[in-house]
């Protein structure tokens, strides 16, 4: 199904950055995804990354899989809106296309840690969404790492190690919601996005629109 979700289709719009973190595991790409499905007007920001392809990843889609030295080459030619050290990989969101999707009434996903929630917020405050997933519980989210194909114990005590630190971020998002069941996490995630699409400075056209009322009136 595609919907573009906005109430009045010649509405001119600005776009949003809709900004997901959790700790690893609890969600957020699978969220992401039914996210993409349902609404053809957001995009995945794509991130480049020097960890290896997970099985059915692919180049482009899921990630830029690059190496060390060609990721270190994009920081250089300031390539990147932020980038960040996690799981002892380079992570990083190009900056190309996010500015001119905005710009045309499409909303960006993105899909970081916390530290590159607060780089987003902080170089485009007015546009950033934060949304923090948090697992219904430990042992679940250590269940759903080892689940994921390419899982290994080493990577998820890895993850784990890490998830205590992730979590405890989870005060600087603007929403919090708990996947417990997929569905219904969703269904709050989607929400956000429509009701954070009718902020007024999202709004292009409330200013002709206003001005045209108070000339009728
Ligand atoms: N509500 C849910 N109930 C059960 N399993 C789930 C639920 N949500 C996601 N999963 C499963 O949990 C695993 C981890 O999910 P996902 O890859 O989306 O997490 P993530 O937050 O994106 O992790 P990472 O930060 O490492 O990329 C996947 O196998 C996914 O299918
Ligand atoms: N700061 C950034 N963090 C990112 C980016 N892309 C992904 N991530 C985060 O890394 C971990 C691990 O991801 P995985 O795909 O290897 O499981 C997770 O928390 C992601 O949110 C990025 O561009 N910048």
């Amino acid at each position: 199904m595609s919907n573009s979700g906005h109430p009045k289709d010649s509405g001119k719009r600005r776009g949003l950055m809709l900004v997901l973190s959790s700790p690893s595991g609890a969600g957020k790409t699978t969220l992401s995804r039914k996210l993409i499905e349902e609404f053809d007007d957001v995009n995945l920001s794509v991130s480049a990354t020097t960890r290896a392809p997970r099985p059915g990843e692919q180049d482009g889609k899921d990630y830029f899989f690059r190496s060390v030295d060609a990721f270190h080459d994009m920081i250089e030619r300031r390539e990147f809106l932020e980038w960040a050290h996690v799981f002892d990989r380079y992570y990083g969101t190009p900056k190309a296309d996010t500015v001119a999707r905005l710009d045309a009434g499409e909303d960006v996903l993105f899909d970081v840690d916390w530290q590159g929630a607060d780089a987003l917020h902080d170089q485009m405050p007015n546009d950033v969404v934060s949304v923090f997933i948090l697992p219904p519980s430990i042992n679940a989210l250590e269940k759903r790492l080892a689940a994921r194909p390419g899982s290994t114990p080493e990577i998820v005590a890895r993850r784990m190690e890490e998830a205590k630190r992730e979590i405890m971020h989870w005060r600087r998002y603007d929403y919090v919601i708990v996947n417990d069941d997929l569905e219904v996490a969703y269904q709050r995630l989607r929400r956000i996005l429509l009701v954070e699409r009718l902020k007024r400075l999202r709004q292009l056209d409330l200013e002709d629109h206003v001005r045209q009322l108070l000339g009728e009136a």
